[in-house]
């Protein structure tokens, strides 16, 4: 199996630069028509694999909207990965998950095992039980092609007190998870497998992603009010490796499949704009 990185290079070489989130809000079910209940979330579900799993490089469910539904919901979450494979679109989990390693361990077999009934193809993952511990995932990842999106600076105004705060060698906490997961992707070709969650919304906040070598997840846009041109702000020189992710924005299009798709549609072209011909 190749690696994550070569795979999402290929991917969005053929279907352009663009991640679309999954995220059942209750609110989107009720402007979709449909009840907050399991038929509604499965039917949301559905609706988004069925426009956007044959054409978008990238979709990234929210295991947070799924997990609120139980077991059900898990079934609906499980069903949902396995038919957005099938149409072609690899699968981010986003699952923000991070422990001792041995926790992570268990993690990592949930989610990048293929024999797991919610095996995906790449994962988000917390670091700040030190990224040191989320290693388990790392060799996972690698021994089956997966990927694990690490958080360095996240979209929320919060984020920054605690990733911003400065380490005993002066770095800030996200530049030395920047750091680390640089040193990692060493020398992959054409793109490491280890990415990191950057937010569109965060401006120009002078931390070095030049030597990443791996893909860069870049949520906020649309309804978090960042826009595809702030990407060029935020991720200067990295930008060619740059992950636009939407969510709300293209979904608030549905239920209408030829919507949905004509919202991706834009979200692509004007990323595609932002970042340069790819
Ligand atoms: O820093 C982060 C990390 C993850 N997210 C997730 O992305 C989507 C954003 O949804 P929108 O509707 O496009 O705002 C959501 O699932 C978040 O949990 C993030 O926003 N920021």
């Amino acid at each position: 199996m190749d690696s994550f990185g070569t795979r999402l290079h290929r991917a969005v070489t053929e279907r352009g630069p663009l991640c679309v989130g999954i995220d059942p809000h209750p609110g989107l079910l009720a402007r979709w028509g449909l009840d907050d209940d399991i038929r509604g979330l499965d039917r949301f579900a559905r609706t988004v694999t069925e426009a956007l799993g044959d054409r978008v490089a990238v979709i990234k469910p929210q295991s947070a909207f799924f997990e609120r539904f139980g077991s059900k919901g898990m079934a609906i979450l499980e069903s949902t990965i396995r038919q957005l494979r099938a149409a072609g679109s690899l699968v981010l989990l986003d699952v923000k998950r991070g422990d001792i390693g041995s926790t992570v361990a268990a993690y990592a077999s949930a989610y990048l095992d293929p024999s797991s009934p919610v095996h995906v193809d790449a994962v988000t993952a917390s670091p700040y039980l030190g990224v040191g511990a989320l290693a388990p995932m790392f060799e996972l990842a690698a021994e089956h092609g997966g990927g694990v999106f690490v958080l360095a600076l996240t979209s929320n105004p919060e984020g920054a007190a605690v990733q911003r705060a400065r380490t005993a060698d002066g770095r800030t906490v996200a530049q030395l998870v920047i750091d680390e997961i640089s040193q990692l992707n060493a020398g992959a070709k054409p793109l490491g497998s280890i990415g990191l969650v950057v937010g569109a919304t965060i401006g120009d906040t002078g931390h070095d992603l030049s030597a990443v070598n791996g893909p860069l997840l870049a949520p906020g846009l649309g309804a978090q009010g960042a826009t595809a041109a702030d990407l060029r702000v935020v991720f200067g020189s990295a930008l060619p490796a740059v992950l636009p992710s939407y969510s709300r924005e293209v979904l608030g299009a549905g239920p209408d499949p030829d919507a949905l798709r004509a919202a991706a549609d834009r979200a692509l072209t004007d990323c595609r704009a932002a970042l340069g011909a790819r």
